[in-house]
């Protein structure tokens, strides 16, 4: 099994939901990017998305844009965040799942791109900008490397669309709690379970469902029907309040991150 699976049917067999931590690669610099990723593993994260910084981001509130700033800021490039991959393989064997742009991967050619991001240790592409009717290129380098293609739905998506998308996912699937852009919320959105059940009518892959999660309330409402519950913004903060004194960011992250580990629990 991949190290995909393996992950989501851990925490089935563990009676919980897959607890999916996003950071932007590179933010705030590449060292302490590594220590960052190091701590939201350590706390117990099963599957890590590491945001590709980009100057042009889709769908990504404040906090998610200044920390693909800082990212690019520090030097981060396509070719550096291969470098963050080989580093966190160093230490662990969590699967890593690429939030990219289509740009970066056709500016490198779609087939090198995916077999560079294979050989660094990534194990999954979610290019944002992608949509599945157009994914075909994609698909079959992926498909050719090993590596798993992971997509989102919206609560705009049509039923129709779920089927396309269920088909072109092999990886998981991302259900994006509520419109607009990413960013701490004070509550879950609502009719997340009902779109969760008819996704899963579609198909046989691990849903999880991120925008909006920070608190471990949330994470328990929502790991009860999920296969996985996303946390973004919350973690990134932790980084973007701690940029004075980036030795804090680390075990300030840690202790979030378990904090919102202990609501998995069914
Ligand atoms: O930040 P939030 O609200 O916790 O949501 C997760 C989100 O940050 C992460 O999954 C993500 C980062 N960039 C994105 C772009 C599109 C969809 C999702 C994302």
């Amino acid at each position: 099994m991949d190290r995909i699976a393996s992950a989501f049917a851990r925490a089935r067999s563990e009676n919980r939901a897959a607890f999916v931590a996003y950071l932007c690669a590179g933010d705030p610099d590449l060292e302490t990017s590594v220590a960052a990723c190091r701590a939201v593993i350590e706390a117990g994260t099963d599957v890590l998305e590491l945001g590709v910084p980009f100057s042009d981001p889709l769908a990504d509130g404040l906090t998610n844009q200044l920390a693909a700033q800082r990212a690019l800021a520090s030097g981060m490039t396509g070719v550096k965040v291969f470098e963050l991959v080989r580093r966190i393989r160093e230490f662990s064997q969590v699967p890593l799942v690429f939030y990219t742009y289509y740009n970066l991967i056709f500016a490198n050619g779609v087939d090198a791109y995916v077999k560079a991001a294979k050989d660094a240790g990534v194990d999954g592409i979610l290019t944002l900008d992608l949509p599945p009717e157009e994914s075909g290129e994609v698909a079959a380098a992926c498909a050719k490397h090993g590596v798993k293609t992971v997509f989102i739905v919206a609560p705009t998506t049509p039923e129709a669309r779920m089927a396309i998308i269920g088909k072109a996912a092999t990886g998981f699937i991302y259900y994006v709690s509520r419109e607009g852009v990413t960013g701490v919320r004070s509550e879950v959105a609502s009719n997340v379970p009902e779109a969760v059940a008819k996704i899963k009518a579609h198909t046989a892959l691990p849903v999880v469902v991120g925008f909006g999660i920070s608190k471990r309330e949330h994470v328990k409402e929502i790991a009860a029907y999920a296969d996985g519950v996303v946390v973004g913004s919350a973690l990134v903060n932790c980084i973007k309040d701690n940029l004075m004194e980036r030795a804090k960011i680390a075990p300030t992250l840690k202790a979030r991150a378990s904090d919102l580990v202990a609501g998995l629990g069914r």
